[in-house]
């Protein structure tokens, strides 16, 4: 439904984004996911044809964006970061303003407005003046006006930004109810908004395609970093010579603690991609008499892959499926053989 091929764009003499390729089939929600400044918004504009690109192309439903902007603009919803709203309208009649402008048929109109306005829980608002309303209403009116045309696609620019925790709930709702029948771009920098409403992740790091594939596939890219953390008596050296040899069990390391008694150690053992060593690390333990006062499971979230990948300059192999960027250059190995830096169970708070 999307295809993204090599775009960039330059900025007088800044570059926002370079060489960006991506794909979004029909009825996916596609989270596109980047640090202030990545180059979102940017993406999000040339898409939809209010910003040419530099070069690459952007095809929509088969039109090209550049070539083709009033086929793709009929075709295509979009909640800009600031919803383009007239505050002195009530909320039906800007809706049936902006189905007017998209081209929907007169003798249309009125079901399509209503349509939009369940869709979005605000009928009982219709009648409303929109500067009347609270910032989660007007981001609903906002996303209602994106759907009122009915358009095979909808893109949708930081759609929670300044919303209470309940409406960001709501928002989150609602769109994950519009995929199936629409194809979504959610461009945002919230971690949660992606791995709660997407199919799909595009990261996007410096104006450049990091990793794109399913939050699933992202983490298990990275899921050599999973393993436990144990307290023991013994030393990393011991626990190492007992555990080293149990199938699953990658290396053994000591994580530098200082809260602990005297004669305690915190040893962190890293486990084979798909591994599950848990059970035979314990056995083998208590077997050897080793004290155990705790052990606790490290697992690579995605928060973890968007700490790594934007913080970094690497990149992860892409969904197979997906069309390669001229500077895609997968460093998976490379991936995997610092894993244990950062600490698999570290990150930002979400
Ligand atoms: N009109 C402009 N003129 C010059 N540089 C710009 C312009 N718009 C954006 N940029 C630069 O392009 C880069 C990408 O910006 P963009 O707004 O696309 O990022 P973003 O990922 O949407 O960021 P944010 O999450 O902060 O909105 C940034 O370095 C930004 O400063």
């Amino acid at each position: 439904m999307i295809e993204v091929e090599h775009l960039s764009k330059i900025y007088g003499s800044t570059p926002a984004i370079h060489d960006v390729t991506f794909r979004v089939e029909p009825g996916e929600i596609l989270g596109f996911l980047g640090p202030n400044g990545a180059g979102k918004t940017t993406t999000m504009r040339i898409l939809t044809g209010y910003l040419p690109a530099t070069s690459g192309t952007a095809r929509l439903a088969g039109f090209d964006v550049h070539e083709s902007s009033m086929e793709v603009r009929q075709r295509i919803g979009y909640l800009p970061e600031t919803p383009p709203l007239y505050p002195e309208m009530t909320v039906e009649s800007f809706l049936y303003f902006v189905a007017r402008i998209k081209g929907v048929e007169r003798s249309d109109r009125r079901n399509r407005v209503n349509i939009a306005l369940e869709r979005c829980n605000i009928a009982d608002k219709r009648k409303v003046l929109i500067h009347k309303l609270s910032k989660g209403y007007r981001q609903r009116v906002g996303i209602a006006q994106a759907i009122v045309h009915d358009p095979p696609v909808i893109i949708l620019d930081e759609p929670t930004v300044g919303l209470d925790p309940r409406q960001i709930i709501d928002v989150r709702n609602l769109i994950k109810s519009l995929a199936g029948e629409h194809t979504i771009i959610l461009s945002t920098h919230i971690l949660p908004e992606v791995s709660m409403t997407c199919s799909r992740v595009a990261i996007i790091n410096r104006g450049r395609i990091v990793a794109t594939n399913s939050p699933e596939n992202l983490v298990a890219q990275l899921g050599g970093g999973s393993g436990y953390e144990l307290e023991v008596d013994r030393d990393v050296i011991e626990v190492k010579n007992l555990l080293q040899v149990l199938p699953g069990v990658r290396f053994v390391e000591a994580v530098a603690e200082n809260y602990l008694p005297p004669n305690r150690h915190l040893i962190r053992v890293v486990s084979e991609p798909g591994t599950e060593p848990g059970r035979d690390i314990v056995a083998v333990l208590v077997g050897a008499g080793v004290g155990l006062y705790e052990m606790r499971r490290n697992r690579v979230s995605l928060e973890n892959v968007f700490l790594e990948l934007t913080t970094t300059e690497k990149t992860l192999e892409s969904d197979p499926s997906e069309p390669r960027s001229q500077a895609d250059s997968p460093v998976l190995a490379d991936t995997q053989a610092n894993v244990s830096e950062p600490h698999a169970g570290e990150g930002a708070q979400s």
